[in-house]
């Protein structure tokens, strides 16, 4: 397939509520956007989901302009790719640095699909024509104002509510979630904050029926996950420990987990992130798309990834007003009774807001491929 050029943007974006986890508070978005276009005005676009600090994976912004700058593009340049599927393997020389892989890999996929006229949903045998999405709320300073942001989004018809916890706040704080919203789904992502030593802090959760607690031990863990997966009722599903599809495979035959999150960035793109959809499948374990704050483009790739048959859950896709002033994609994504329902325009289905690109655009730089 033609690529003439890849464009990497560094954006900055600031972010309408501060995003609060055990590890800290995220105000603005600095991040990169990618662009790989062809000879014929068509322009594919990916996103970069690494954060400015290496607090949920190795990667930052930094380790990523460094990784594309310095090792992706000479690959791109040196070699022919006759369809965006061969990119996992063309870049597999260069160790992890999943977040740089799948931002150039998205770009691709996105030029493939327009070069072809299909959706992206498409090209990777998404089906769904709408999906549904959940909302993930940071911690909050206190119980009710949690409880009522809570109540706030299951009114916009959210499919499930996702809440942080941590050690001191997590069994108390969901029981008067649990007792003010009996029949909600709600979920608990512990972002790595307890260890086996919790295993009875834990358990009692298991009182309060929730969907799953997410990434509650080691990020880097899949034995310890099954051992509290054995012991618990509530499903285990995995965030951070999940890489590759390799990690899935191990962790599906050690039984760490009963539902993966699947993040594209989080595991080096779209083709992998398929290859892990199809192993869950096979083996019936529940997949849902994770988010990590994008801006339009990457919530665009999430929602073609989400059409796949086994995202049987609802994800971290909500609306782009729920974190920006102003999104860069137009139409924005809209999120209508927590459903999405799933452009059939070419390639990622949404245009780029050009001015708004533009008006963000901190840093830029062009590659001839
Ligand atoms: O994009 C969203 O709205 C969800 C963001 C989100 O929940 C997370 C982003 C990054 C790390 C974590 O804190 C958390 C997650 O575990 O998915
Ligand atoms: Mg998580």
């Amino acid at each position: 397939m033609p690529i003439t050029s890849i464009t990497l943007r560094r954006l900055n974006m600031n972010l309408k509520n501060p995003f609060t986890t055990s590890f800290g508070t995220m105000q603005d978005k600095d991040f990169f956007i990618t662009e790989a276009a062809d000879d014929r005005g068509n322009r594919g676009f990916g996103e970069s989901v690494a954060f400015t600090s290496p607090w949920y994976t190795e990667e930052t912004v930094e380790t990523n302009k460094h990784m594309i700058n310095d090792f992706l593009i000479k690959l791109l340049q040196d070699n022919e790719i006759r369809h965006p599927s061969e990119v996992r393997e063309l870049f597999k020389p260069i160790k992890r640095n999943n977040m740089a892989k799948a931002a150039v890999e998205g770009a691709i996929w996105d030029l493939y699909a327009k070069q072809h006229g299909i959706t992206l949903a498409r090209a990777l045998g998404g089906t769904k024509q709408k999906i549904e999405v959940g909302i993930s709320l940071g911690i909050q300073p206190t119980v009710n104002d949690l409880l009522e942001k809570v109540g706030h989004h299951i009114k916009q018809g959210y499919k499930r509510i996702k809440i942080k916890i941590k050690p001191g706040w997590d069994y108390d704080v969901l029981k008067e979630v649990r007792n003010q919203f009996p029949n909600t789904p709600i979920m608990a992502d512990a972002n790595s904050a307890y260890t086996l030593d919790d295993i009875d802090q834990l358990r009692k959760l298991d009182e309060l029926n929730l969907m799953m607690i997410e990434q509650p031990l080691a990020h880097d863990d899949i034995v310890d996950h099954a051992k509290l997966q054995a012991a618990i009722q509530t499903p285990v599903c995995l965030d951070e420990s999940i890489h590759s599809a390799e990690d899935a495979r191990k962790a599906i035959e050690l039984k760490s987990c009963r539902i993966i999150n699947v993040k594209i960035g989080r595991v080096g793109g779209l083709a992998e992130a398929k290859e892990i959809h199809d192993l869950c499948r096979k083996n019936r374990i529940d997949v849902w798309c994770g988010g990590m704050l994008e801006a339009g483009v990457g919530r665009a790739h999430n929602i073609a990834l989400a059409t796949l048959p086994q995202f049987t859950l609802p994800g971290d896709t909500a609306g782009s007003s729920l974190y920006w002033k102003k999104d860069i994609i137009k139409p924005e994504v809209t999120v209508n009774d927590g459903v999405i329902t799933v452009s059939n325009k070419p390639g990622i289905g949404y245009d780029i807001d050009e001015q708004a690109l533009k008006a963000f655009t901190a840093e830029k730089e062009v590659f001839d491929i």
